[in-house]
């Protein structure tokens, strides 16, 4: 994290924790500090295909620690898959509540 304002975005609450890391993600397209790993991806010469390599090699990555059984790898694996989603909603337009109302409409 390079983040002051990051922290800012983080509430106690854990179920906000999506709502947090998503508000630091639109802000870092916003502002596209040189610093940020997240604004890199927004202004990446290869554009979206980027994010998309991206979510390919966590999604592997997230295979390759549940056939091992490794579940601390897992849990981090599944986290950066997670961010690099909610990074290419950004992209996309799409906010963190569309994936929370299609979640929602299956209950
Ligand atoms: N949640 C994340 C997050 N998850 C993963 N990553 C980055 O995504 C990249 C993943 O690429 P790789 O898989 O190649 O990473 P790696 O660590 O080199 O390789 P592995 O160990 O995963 O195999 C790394 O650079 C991670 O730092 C993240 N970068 C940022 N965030 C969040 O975004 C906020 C803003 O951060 P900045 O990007 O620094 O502005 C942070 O406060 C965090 O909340």
């Amino acid at each position: 994290m390079s983040d002051d304002d990051a922290e800012s975005n983080i509430d106690d609450d854990p179920e906000t924790v999506l709502d947090s890391l998503f508000a630091t993600i639109k802000q870092r397209q916003e502002e596209l500090p040189e610093d940020s790993y997240t604004a890199s991806l927004f202004t990446h010469e290869k554009g979206e295909n980027e994010v998309l390599e991206k979510l390919g090699e966590e999604a592997t990555e997230v295979i390759l620690a549940a056939k091992d059984d490794d579940l601390n790898d897992l849990q981090y694996e599944s986290a950066d898959f997670v961010y690099h989603l909610l990074v290419l909603f950004a992209m996309k337009g799409l906010d963190v509540d569309d994936l929370r109302d299609e979640l929602e409409s299956r209950f």
